[in-house]
């Protein structure tokens, strides 16, 4: 998959293509459906099948705090794209100057001479350019004009739960991993790199590698059962909390995760982990010592449920 980052980056040699354009935040089941659907109609056409997404996301730049919490950051958005048959992905950095892009100017610059889109897949509620005048009819009607085909993607449902960024964000959001994952169509992961913390864990009897969160919303709380890797290593098991600390009056969201059977330096380490069940909610202790004791239940619980997931 090539990655084009900007549009000040598309290529004369781009031009001709199929494309489908969206967040993709999650890149869950729905997604994989539609892009599944591009790729087959880039092997019709002989063309490249090319998706756009935008950095940050829409609602980012214009709800800051207030955006829905973030399923996937640009970094694993590109990993998971990247195994659904894509040729190229265009990342778009989403600013005010591109939001206020006149939609007429879009459509027959960006979409028409730059990319050269002969079919195009996108939701019939998506809205683009000034004012968010442009939108699927306005396509549709330029499909005629310049001889590309629009469509409109396609609810997909997992029993009768309709899959979508936001029904993802719901389950998170009441801890059911199990039903997140099956809407994802792929375990629900938070990655980042390892800090230094303010070393307690250790004195407690519980190391607990810190892993800052790089988002502004994040969409799950709580003590999970969760496992663990990065580039190259096995797999860990382990127990985390996702929260502020209130017992230790922690500032920002941070992951914490203690590892079963490992003793060794994860600083500066970029890791990824798997929240794979939720144990209970985070919640103040009145002692480093009733934490403690807490957090050995928890991690009792946690390879139980793990023992679980295994079988
Ligand atoms: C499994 C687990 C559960 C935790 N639960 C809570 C909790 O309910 N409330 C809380 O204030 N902190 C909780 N913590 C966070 C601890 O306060 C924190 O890990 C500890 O203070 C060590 O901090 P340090 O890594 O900065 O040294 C939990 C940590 C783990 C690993
Ligand atoms: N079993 C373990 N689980 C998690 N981290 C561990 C473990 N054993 C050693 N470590 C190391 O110890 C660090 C955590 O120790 P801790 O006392 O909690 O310090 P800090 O407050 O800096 O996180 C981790 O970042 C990691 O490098």
């Amino acid at each position: 998959m090539e990655l084009i980052r900007g549009i000040h980056n598309i290529l004369p040699a781009h031009r001709g293509c199929v494309l489908t354009i969206g967040n993709f935040d999650g890149v869950h089941r729905g997604h994989a459906k539609v892009i599944a659907s591009l790729v087959e109609r880039a092997t019709h056409f002989g063309l490249p099948a090319t998706l756009m997404t935008f950095e940050p996301q829409p609602q980012e730049l214009f709800r800051g705090d207030d955006a829905p919490a973030r399923l996937s950051l640009l970094r694993d958005k590109i990993a998971l794209l990247g195994e659904l048959g894509i040729d190229r992905l265009l990342c778009v950095n989403f600013n005010r100057h591109f939001a206020s892009m006149d939609p007429e100017f879009f459509i027959e610059d960006l979409l028409v001479r730059r990319l050269g889109v002969k079919y195009l897949v996108v939701g019939d509620d998506f809205c683009f350019g000034k004012s968010r005048a442009g939108n699927f009819d306005m396509l549709k009607k330029a499909g005629e004009r310049f001889g590309f085909a629009v469509v409109n993607t396609h609810s997909f449902t997992v029993g009768d739960l309709r899959v979508s960024s936001t029904a993802v964000r719901e389950q998170l959001a009441k801890g059911n991993l199990e039903q997140a994952r099956r809407l994802l169509g792929h375990p629900f992961t938070l990655s980042g790199r390892v800090a230094h913390g303010q070393k307690i864990g250790r004195t407690i009897g519980f190391p607990t590698a810190n892993i800052a969160l790089k988002r502004k919303v994040v969409p799950v709380r709580g003590v999970f059962a969760v496992k663990l890797w990065w580039d190259g290593s096995d797999i860990y098991e382990g127990v985390a909390n996702v929260g502020f600390r209130p017992t230790v009056n922690g500032q920002v969201c941070q992951l914490e995760v203690h590892l079963f059977d490992f003793e060794g330096d994860l600083y500066g380490q970029r890791v990824e982990v798997e929240l794979v069940a939720k144990i209970r909610d985070e919640q103040p202790f009145e002692s480093l010592d009733a934490l403690k004791r807490q957090i050995w239940n928890d991690a009792d619980r946690a390879r139980a449920l793990l023992g679980d997931d295994a079988g």
